[in-house]
């Protein structure tokens, strides 16, 4: 008897577990499995493995009625919408009212460049625009730590019928069916836990562990019967174990694969200097077949003892060492290299599944090494894969990875070149946005590459201008969407479908986030196979952030936000003479403006943003990796992905664009198991964001201490800040939250608020805006507002 299959034995006929089952058996054999089995057994399940078939309604019955819940919930507790969506639902109107040239389109901001290339130059200040993602998606559904399989890849996507009626609605909220965008605005809302269910889930959570305990070694395979003509269900229980020129926007990222609204965006600006592009050019775990899986010497039982969870130890490492995994010997050496031993939790949990084939949707932590998960498997395929003859000059790409943002497109390919230390054959290039196409044509071309990390919409320009560009895509065997749940939202969707158009069907996936909420993981399979693996290393009940970071909020009137800030850094740096401060403003301007103040109030400030050229934006971005002693002000350009180490402290001011954003922001602490800090700061009016996050630990901040002369040092500072860039700051603030559906619906309430923000800033009289910019916000003859 094979040692593993003796603790599912066990675990199937503890007391605690053996009424359910065999109560529920049959109902679980029919439809849906999934919420009995996790009630059941909700740690247990780690990288447990449900299958049902993606095209079963029934199978998302439970889905559909958590989201009606949380929908109504959120009413109740009148929850903003989607900035994104109402900017969608601008985008759309601005499209309709102006000419072809300033058509509104749902893009990422390497169109813009691409539209400059083509002489179709656009304006620059649609910070607010830009700078906010682009559709707020629901809380994640519980994580039931399963993986769903069935046998089907659509493989561009399925058609529009075999999706749920929910996911069809998020594809498609256009303009020519208002009763559809209403459908998909509820379906998509974010989701509100009441307490109850977070407890509740906690308390089950609390009583598996001590299943957990008695039944360290449960790796085994349960099948549970069918719930749909392609569907398998299968439970696999496993053991745990400084005058910078600023650019004009071409960005591709920018944080972010904003809905760009041209046609607003001009007006917004007064700052259309439209430089050029930027000249630089840099150049669970399976147990089940251990040996095959890890054959160099993974001893069963050690396989078998159950893995502390990051969640409920701190520790974001497993026990398994990478020598463990058949990897090539010099892939090996590579990560040694790197200094990287054990593998992080996520690598253990999805390398195996990877290095078989599987197609992978995978979430895990901030900070706990998914980029390693995807690189290193994909590398063993560039790896394993004949060489091509043909060619030599344009050899197929075999990997593409695709990142949201350039910081974190080179970041990957960085890490990419790391563990391809002892693999000089196989070439790593990026393709990004803010440096000019022509250049890296030609830098391919000197330096042909296998693996490919790009943004979107870099990639899509070249997949249409790049001769040969889209014949050596043909030859992708793995395509990579880091920060899939972003990729997949409508900023990025377009371009994304374009190219997933543009690589073979047959080729493996791998999606990786830290969050996945539900609606993502339903269009997730617009990319992969519907036998793909959901890998969720966060436990049930477990919050989404790490327990090692404290969070706190402070909830202040408008015109204390400066003073509060400036306090609360000036006690921060005296406590920790290494502190490394990220702060996160709603929008580029506004970041632009606080970077302005808290440099006249004599702190070491950098600044990025999506106005800034990539050169700088480069620069920054290293130096803050490597420095101690200083404080980031960054628009969302620097809330996914991007990995500095040892910051000790993250500032959110004002909405965050949704939770996930939030999330991913605060995910900058608290990295590789450290310790860190967030604090989010928000006017009484933003309270009601709390309640998206409400499950999450976040304590009221104890308030630091802003004396008069404080007060008034920080008003003299403002008083030096450049006029234009308040005018700016104001604007952008103006659009960011005219897009917040709560927020913004009272449009009187909207310029009282946006008065008070230019207040805060100094201002006697609010900045006047020119009327076309108004009316195009639909905010035309709003009283309190001063015209130009
Ligand atoms: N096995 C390992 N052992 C030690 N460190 C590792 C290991 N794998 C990755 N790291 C390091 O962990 C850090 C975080 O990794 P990474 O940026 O990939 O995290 P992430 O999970 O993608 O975070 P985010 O969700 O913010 O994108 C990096 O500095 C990386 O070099």
């Amino acid at each position: 008897m094979p040692i593993k299959l003796l603790p599912r034995l066990h675990l199937l006929h503890h007391p605690l577990t053996r009424l359910p089952l065999m109560k529920f058996e049959p109902s679980i054999r029919q439809c849906r499995p999934i919420p009995i089995f996790t009630r059941v057994f909700p740690f247990k399940l780690k990288y447990a493995s449900v299958s049902f078939s993606s095209r079963s309604s029934q199978s998302f019955n439970g889905v559909r009625r958590s989201a009606a819940a949380r929908g109504s919930e959120r009413r109740r507790f009148g929850e903003s919408k989607s900035l994104a969506e109402d900017e969608s639902e601008l985008s759309d109107w601005v499209s309709d009212l102006k000419p072809s040239s300033f058509r509104g389109r749902i893009t990422s901001d390497e169109d813009s460049e691409d539209d400059r290339r083509r002489g179709r130059g656009r304006g620059r200040d649609r910070d607010w625009e830009r700078e906010s993602p682009p559709l707020k998606r629901g809380r994640d559904r519980p994580s039931y730590e399963l993986r769903e399989s069935s046998e089907r890849r659509s493989p561009r996507g399925p058609s529009m019928e075999s999706y749920p009626r929910s996911s069809r609605n998020v594809r498609r909220p256009n303009r020519e069916n208002e009763d559809e965008r209403e459908d998909f605005r509820s379906r998509s809302n974010g989701r509100v836990f009441r307490r109850e269910d977070v407890d509740s889930s906690r308390g089950r959570g609390r009583s598996t562990r001590e299943i957990n305990s008695k039944n360290p070694r449960i790796p085994g395979r349960e099948s549970l019967g069918r719930g749909g003509r392609d569907s398998t269900k299968q439970v696999r229980f496993v053991g745990k174990g400084e005058s910078e020129e600023e650019e004009e926007d071409d960005d591709d990222d920018d944080d972010e694969g904003q809905i760009i609204k041209s046609g607003v965006r001009d007006f917004l600006s007064d700052e259309d200097s439209a430089s050029d592009d930027d000249e630089d050019e840099d150049d669970s775990l399976l147990r089940k077949s251990t040996s095959a899986l890890f054959p160099s010497g993974a001893n069963v039982s050690d396989m078998d003892q159950p893995r502390k969870s990051p969640g409920s130890s701190g520790s974001y490492l497993s026990e398994t060492r990478f020598d463990q995994c058949s990897v090539s010997p010099l892939s090996l050496k590579g990560i040694k290299d790197a200094g990287y031993e054990k593998m992080t939790v996520v690598q253990e949990a999805t390398l195996p599944l990877i290095l078989k084939g599987k197609d992978v949707l995978a979430k895990a932590k901030t900070g706990t090494g998914k980029t390693v998960a995807f690189l290193l498997p994909s590398i063993e395929v560039v790896v394993k894969s004949p060489p091509t003859g043909s060619d030599q000059r344009r050899p197929p790409i075999l990997v593409l990875v695709i990142c949201p943002t350039r910081e974190l497109a080179t970041q990957a390919a960085t890490e990419a070149n790391t563990l391809l230390k002892y693999h000089p054959a196989i070439g790593v290039q990026v393709v990004i946005g803010g440096t000019r196409l022509a250049l890296e044509q030609k830098r391919m071309q000197a330096n042909p590459c296998q693996i490919l990390v790009a943004t979107p919409g870099r990639l899509k320009d070249h997949i249409e201008n790049t001769p040969g560009f889209a014949t050596r895509l043909m030859g992708v065997k793995v395509l990579v969407l880091d920060e899939a749940d972003h990729l997949l939202d409508m900023g990025f969707r377009k371009d994304i479908e374009r190219i997933i158009a543009a690589v073979p069907k047959q080729r493996q996936t791998l999606l990786f986030s830290a969050t996945v909420p539900e609606e993502v993981r339903q269009i997730s399979h617009i990319a992969l196979r519907r036998d793909h693996e959901f890998v969720n290393t966060i436990q049930e009940g477990s919050e989404e952030t790490h327990a090692q970071v404290r969070q706190m909020q402070i909830v202040a009137p408008l015109d204390k936000h400066f003073s509060l800030l400036y306090a609360t850094l000036k006690e921060h740096i005296a406590s920790d003479v290494d502190y490394k401060v990220l702060i996160f403003c709603t929008t580029a301007m506004v970041t632009r403006m606080v970077a302005d103040l808290l440099g006249e109030l004599k702190l070491n400030i950098r600044e990025i943003h999506s106005r800034k050229p990539q050169s700088y934006r480069t620069r920054v971005s290293d130096e803050f990796r490597k420095s101690k002693g200083l404080i980031l002000v960054t628009s969302d350009v620097s809330a996914r992905g991007v990995d500095y180490p040892d910051v000790t402290l993250v500032i959110q001011v004002g909405l965050p664009s949704d939770r996930e954003q939030y999330i991913h922001r605060l995910g900058r602490t608290g990295r590789k198991g450290k310790e860190g800090q967030g604090i989010l700061l928000l006017a009484p009016w933003e309270e009601f964001f709390l309640f998206t996050v409400k499950d999450l630990p976040i304590s009221k901040a104890p308030l630091p201490l802003v004396d008069p002369e404080t007060k008034k040092k920080v008003e003299r500072a403002l008083a030096h800040v450049e006029m234009k860039n308040k005018e700016a700051a104001y604007q952008a603030w103006l659009g960011y939250y005219n897009s917040n559906k709560t927020v913004g619906r009272d449009k009187f309430r909207l310029v009282e608020l946006a008065n008070e923000f230019s207040r805060s800033m100094g201002l006697d009289t609010p900045p006047a805006i020119p009327k076309l910019v108004l009316g195009k916000m639909g905010l035309k003859n709003v009283p309190g507002l001063r015209v130009k």
